[in-house]
């Protein structure tokens, strides 16, 4: 890969961006979350904090390894041009030998202080993202964040296994609950951006079946998400308030389904991906909230 040459130097801001930072954010939480939701006391404090740092250090590898791969198509993007691979700031070496030390150290935290089970599925879900959905799934198929959304959605499977040491059904679930969200969370912004991954050919749904196709959709699978977020109360993990919250939170997402179908408002796209990840964040939040208000298992 040929880097772009560059006189400005780089920063540690450059590298916080090469972890794309609010999206591991957002994850941490969602890992956090599945911590407590594994327990019916509070989580020990070694776990909360090493495990979510060794997930957050291997997500920010997997996502630096992204920025490495993804440089040339970002560089003709309005969105990603600015990124500093693509400009050229940071050199391919050093992406790449951050991207292995954070990667590393955040592998080295898991097997340490956490546990074997933690460590191989968190590697599993690095190499998810940075290998099998950057370097091959985005590239081949309107399918990409479909399939490659697994990655993304095991953080709560994560902090719940870093605590128990186990896989349960319940964790399963809310993994569940993230991968039914991916595809209207990312398509109502391939929507907005469509020309642009037209542009450098990425096979995105908008793209390769057209507006109106990914708008039907993102329908399905919200009302999908909307079902499954109701499982936690239906299996005893989650109480009344979630229960409420589940509803009037997905009541907003199929709002917004409907309203891009409706196809009235250019901006409702934009709105769309943002109410998503002000969704995701909101039910996990309450879903923790419920927990510890109505605790009704500990299967
Ligand atoms: C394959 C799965 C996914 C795809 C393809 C995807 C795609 C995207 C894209 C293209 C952006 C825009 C980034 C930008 O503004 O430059 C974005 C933003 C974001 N995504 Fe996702 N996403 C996925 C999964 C997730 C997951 C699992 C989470 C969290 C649990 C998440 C949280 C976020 C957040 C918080 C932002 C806003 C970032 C910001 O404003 O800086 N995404 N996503
Ligand atoms: C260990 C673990 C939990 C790994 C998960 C890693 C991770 C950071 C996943 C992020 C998902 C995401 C933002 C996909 C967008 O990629 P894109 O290339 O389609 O978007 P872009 O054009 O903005 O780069």
């Amino acid at each position: 890969m040929a880097e772009v040459p560059t006189t400005e130097a780089a920063n540690w801001r450059d590298y916080k961006e090469l972890t794309k930072p609010n999206v591991v954010l957002l994850m941490i939480l969602c890992s956090a979350i599945g911590m407590f939701m594994a327990v019916p006391g509070m989580v020990p404090l070694d776990v909360l904090v090493l495990g979510n740092l060794g997930i957050a250090l291997c997500a920010g590898a997997a996502a630096a390894v992204n920025h490495l791969v993804d440089q040339r198509i970002d560089q003709q993007m309005a969105r990603t041009l600015s990124r500093p691979v693509a400009t050229g700031k940071l050199g391919n070496t050093q992406a790449a030998i951050f991207a292995l030390v954070i990667g590393g150290l955040g592998m080295a935290i898991l097997f340490i202080y956490i546990n074997a089970l933690t460590a191989w599925l968190t590697f599993a879900s690095l190499l998810g993202y940075a290998v099998v959905y950057t370097m091959f799934l985005k590239r081949a198929t309107p399918q990409n964040i479909v399939i490659g959304g697994l990655a993304g959605a095991a953080p709560p499977l994560l902090g719940w296994t870093a605590v128990t040491g186990e896989i349960h059904g319940h964790a399963l679930l809310l993994v569940l609950i993230i991968f039914a969200w991916t595809p209207p969370h990312f398509w109502a912004l391939a929507i907005h951006r469509r020309e642009e991954y037209a542009k450098v050919e990425i096979p995105m749904l908008p793209v390769t079946h057209g507006v109106a196709f990914t708008k039907l959709h993102i329908l399905l699978y919200t009302i999908i998400m909307f079902l499954i977020t109701l499982l936690p109360y239906v299996t005893r993990l989650s109480g009344p308030l979630y229960l409420l919250g589940a509803v009037v939170l997905g009541g907003g997402f199929l709002y917004w389904a409907i309203e891009l179908i409706r196809d009235k408002n250019p901006r409702a796209p934009m709105e769309t991906f943002k109410y998503s990840i002000i969704y995701l964040m909101a039910l996990f939040i309450i879903m923790l909230i419920d927990h510890y208000l109505f605790p009704v298992s500990t299967l």
